[in-house]
Parts: structure tokens; sequence; C-alpha cells
């Protein structure tokens, strides 16, 4: 395949593009903090010096960006994405952002000649690092079959959902569902310890019942031992609730539950825990003394 751009080194976009260099892809990437592509010069990648470089390179560039402000100005500042984005040019936004801010971005590719799909995706780092990822893939379906061999490393599984909006409003409504869990979790995990239970006996006894899940077995151990290293940083899930709290808005969708678990990160954001995981929600349940 073609060399592929890769915009955004953080947590997962490092974890994606070391995944594809191991599997033979030529890459081009680039981040505004540099220094972050050192590990992947190391590892055969090129370094493009801003978003235009790298989409002036590569036919295919992708970009995995940590919200819809940082998504923006990446594709429309200046040496942004659409400076150098023309016919023949696909580009493929992986960032979790809402649909106005997907389609804004489409439009701008499109209206340049360039093709356009979103590409948001559920799994963290570890699934990242793995190629376990599942992509939710929306927009230009033509962008979408070339680009399957690179989804197909990056990625377990792959849904094409249709227009521009589907793969972001799906990805919103999965991390809705995450966040609000993660919360009922936290409060169980306190609520069996303040009142007496062991917390290792209530992961086992979950594990075993209709409500065990890959989420509460990875990060009960860890909760435990208020240990929150950043796979996902709070602060972006606190984000997509956000997000996924204005579609409700848009839909008149009541989310109470979903509602109380934004308030519940933006605790922990304010408590200063937003670059932890987000399982260091946990921490917002732990002040009461009695
Ligand atoms: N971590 C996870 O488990 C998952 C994350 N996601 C989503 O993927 C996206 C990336 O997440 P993740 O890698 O964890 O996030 P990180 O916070 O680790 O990385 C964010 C990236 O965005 C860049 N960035 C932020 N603001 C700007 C800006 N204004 N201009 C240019 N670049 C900017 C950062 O650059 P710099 O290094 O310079 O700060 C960095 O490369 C997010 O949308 C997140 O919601 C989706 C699934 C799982
Ligand atoms: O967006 C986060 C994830 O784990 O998926």
């Amino acid at each position: 395949m073609e060399e592929i751009g890769f915009l955004g080194m953080g947590i997962m976009g490092k974890a994606m593009s070391m995944n594809l260099l191991r599997h033979g892809f030529k890459l081009t990437v680039w981040n505004r903090t540099l220094s972050r592509c050192d590990e992947l010069v190391e590892h055969g990648a090129t370094i493009g010096e801003s978003p235009a470089a790298v989409v002036k390179k590569c036919k295919y560039t992708i970009g995995m960006l940590s919200d819809p402000a940082a998504a923006l100005s990446v594709a429309f500042d200046k040496d942004g994405v659409l400076e150098q984005m023309g016919p023949g040019k696909g580009y493929i936004d992986m960032s979790t952002v809402d649909a106005e801010t997907s389609s804004k971005i489409s439009e701008a590719i499109t209206s340049k000649g360039g093709y356009y799909l979103e590409a948001p995706v559920s799994g963290s780092k570890k699934p990242a690092e793995d190629g376990q990822l599942v992509i939710l893939a929306a927009g230009e379906k033509a962008l979408y079959e070339e680009i399957l061999p690179a989804f197909d490393v990056l990625g377990k599984k792959s849904f094409f959902l249709g227009p521009v909006g589907n793969g972001a409003k799906m990805k919103l409504v999965v991390n809705m569902i995450m966040g609000s869990m993660m919360n009922a979790f936290s409060e169980g995990l306190v609520l069996a310890d303040k009142s007496g239970l062991n917390s290792q006996t209530l992961l086992d006894v979950l594990d075993l019942g209709a409500i065990a899940n890959p989420m509460f077995k990875l990060k009960g151990p860890s909760m435990i031992q208020s240990s929150y290293s950043p796979a996902f940083p709070l602060k972006h899930q606190q984000k997509d609730m956000r997000l996924a709290l204005a579609l409700g808005d848009e839909n008149a969708v009541p989310m109470p539950v979903a509602a109380a678990a934004n308030e519940a990160f933006k605790k922990a954001r304010s408590m200063g825990l937003g670059d932890l995981d987000f399982s260091a929600v946990h921490e917002t349940l732990k002040d009461s003394k009695s």
C-alpha cells in the first residue's frame, strides 16, 4: 500500500502508528509536540514538519487528535491538512468528535476535491497496540475500501455506517454507555468496601455473572489499588459524555444517568484528575469519612 501520513502521536496515535510500522506500512508522522515522534522515527517512520507537509507527501493521511478543537485546528489552521488537500488524496479522521465537527471537516476536504472518512475507534491503548480496535467508519465509501488494508491491521472489525456523522454518533453512544458503566462500577466498589465487603470478592462475583465485561475485569484490580495510569484519559471521557449529552439534547432524549456520570467526570477534572485514566472517577467517591 502507498505511504500513509499520520497526524497525532498521543496515546492512541503512537500505538496505532507503531502497529502499522510493525506490519510493514511506510509512515510519515507529525505531532504538535514534535519530540513525541522520536520513537516512531527509531522504528522507521519519517517526520513531516506540518500537517500540510504530510498531506503533500502522502495519498492517505490519518488524524488521531484529542477533541473537536484539535481536529478543526489541524484541518483548518495555517500549514494544516486543507492547504495541500486536493483530488486523489484522502483524509481519515479517527479522533472522537461530534458529527458537526466531522461534517465541517468533510465539507472543506471535499470542496478541495479530496475524499473524507471519519473513523473513530472503540478500544483503548492495549487494543491499539495489538490491532484489536473496533473501527466505526462513515463517509466516502471508496476511501473506506482503499484504506481497508490499514484498518485490517489496526482493528479486529471495521464497520461502514453510511454518511458522515454516523461514525461519530455511534462512537459517542458507545462511550456514553461506557462512562455511565464506569460510574456505577465505582459506586459499587466503594459501597462494597464501606459496607465491609472484600473488593476482590466483588470483582470475582461480577466476573461470573450476567454483567461480566472486559472493562470491569481490566480496570477493577487497578482501581482497588487506586492506580490510574492513563490508557483512556479522563478528560477525553468527559468530552465524550459532553458531546453525547449534546446529541441527546438535539434528539430530545432524556439521559439522566449519563448526565450524572458527566457531573462525576467534571468533578474528577476539578480535582486535577483529568490526565489520569477515566477510572480515576472512582476517587470522587472516596471523600466521605464516616
Ligand atoms: N486513549 C484511548 O483509550 C482512546 C482514545 N480515543 C480518542 O482518540 C483521540 C486521541 O486520544 P489519545 O491518544 O488518548 O489522546 P492524547 O491526549 O494522548 O493525545 C492527543 C493528541 O492530540 C494532539 N493535540 C491536542 N490538541 C491539539 C491541537 N490544538 N493541535 C494539534 N494537536 C493537538 C496532541 O498533541 P501534543 O502531543 O502536542 O499534545 C496529541 O497528539 C481522542 O479523540 C480520544 O477521545 C478513542 C478510543 C480510545
Ligand atoms: O474511547 C475509549 C475506548 O476505550 O473506546
